[in-house]
């Protein structure tokens, strides 16, 4: 089979549906904005920083990955730090031709220095709607309750939600440690986010078996999955999943650091896709997982055999899946879907000329 090339795979359209905020920055931004902010950090330069900030192989769980966020989250106490992230995040996927992200992100945070929730939001959706403004990408926010932070406070996350709904923010999510911390506590958040008609994913079967994913999907309405992985742990649960086209938010090269498979080689997502599941593709953390959304397909083609027939199939399962009004994702799908059509690896057309 002949090989895709990142370049190939960086001029597809793309979608990022599941994106922490204060896990893809980039490594000078934290610098700067450090320096800025008279804060500390462990690291004063870029190769100092850069091993209390990117996540290696000697992680051991998700608790472990989560460590780099106290420092990430050290300098995304302002305004303008937020207006920033969000603005240079989406300004980096359109770089790989994303035209659909979903940046997600829990407000509570980043109080630290006094910022209101409000405020919090408001500064997110302020540098995404600049960096549409600018490139060719669409976006929306996603506000995350912490599952090792108190359900009360995932309750005022889900208040947010819906004074956001239609102003930015598109959906509400469980993020933290999940081992110990079950989603159920937190069903009352969802249950106001549902009660508003606003969409919902979970993260869940990532650091827990799949009894995590069957209370997401059954006691807090999930309508995506963020990982699941563990899916294929009960068979039934998994056809019920397929039969109701819950797409699940794989994230492999995060999966393999925090220890939820052992190897990109035995990631579940082929399996997944074969038995006809909707998965999307996605990167978790670009600067913690040091990832972007084309090495990730990069990762399926050359690791788990996905053709370019079954790597475009998957990108349209993206868009599919986007938290968007039905017809704002029909005509972009539709539009997605021609250029697909067209679209020519440069290794085959230098192949054709030399014929
Ligand atoms: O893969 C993950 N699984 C669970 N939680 C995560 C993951 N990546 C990041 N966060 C958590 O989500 C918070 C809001 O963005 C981050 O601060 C981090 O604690
Ligand atoms: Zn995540």
């Amino acid at each position: 089979m002949r090989k895709l090339t990142l370049e190939d795979i960086q001029r597809l359209p793309k979608t990022d549906l599941h994106v922490h905020l204060d896990g893809s920055l980039r490594l000078s931004t934290i610098l700067e904005l450090a320096q800025e902010q008279g804060v500390t950090l462990p690291g004063t330069t870029i190769e100092t920083l850069r091993p209390f900030v990117e996540v290696g192989e000697e992680c051991t769980s998700l608790v472990d990955y989560l460590k780099a966020f106290d420092v990430t989250l050290s300098v995304m106490q302002t305004y303008d730090s937020l207006v920033r992230t969000a603005y240079e995040l989406a300004a980096d996927a359109a770089a790989e031709n994303v035209r659909y992200l979903e940046v997600r992100y829990s407000p509570i945070l980043h109080q630290q220095k006094g910022l209101t929730l409000h405020h919090i939001v408001q500064a997110v959706v302020e540098g995404l709607a600049q960096a549409e403004k600018e490139f060719n990408i669409k976006t929306g926010v996603i506000l995350c309750g912490i599952r090792h932070i108190s359900p009360e406070l995932s309750n005022r996350l889900a208040d947010l939600t819906v004074a956001f709904k239609n102003k930015g923010v598109v959906g509400f999510d469980l993020a933290g440690a999940e081992e110990d911390f079950p989603a159920k506590k937190h069903r009352e958040a969802f249950s106001r986010v549902l009660a508003n008609n606003i969409n919902c994913t979970l993260h869940a079967g990532e650091a827990y078996g799949p009894e995590s994913i069957h209370q997401a999907i059954h006691l807090c309405g999930a309508h995506r999955i963020g990982h699941g992985v563990r899916l294929i742990e009960n068979g039934d649960l998994l056809n019920y999943v397929n039969d109701h086209r819950i797409p699940l938010e794989c994230c492999p090269s995060s999966n393999v650091q925090t220890r939820a498979v052992r190897t990109m080689a035995e990631h579940p997502i082929r399996l997944f896709y074969d038995l006809g599941l909707r998965v999307t593709v996605n990167t978790d953390n670009r600067m913690v997982t040091r990832t972007t959304v084309s090495e990730e397909y990069l990762h399926l083609h050359e690791t788990l055999g996905f053709t370019l027939d079954e790597i475009k199939e998957l990108i349209i399962m993206g868009f599919k899946s986007a938290f968007l009004p039905y017809a704002v994702k029909r005509a972009l799908l539709s539009d997605v879907v021609n250029e697909l059509k067209s679209f020519q690896p440069h290794s085959l057309e230098s192949k054709k000329e030399q014929l």
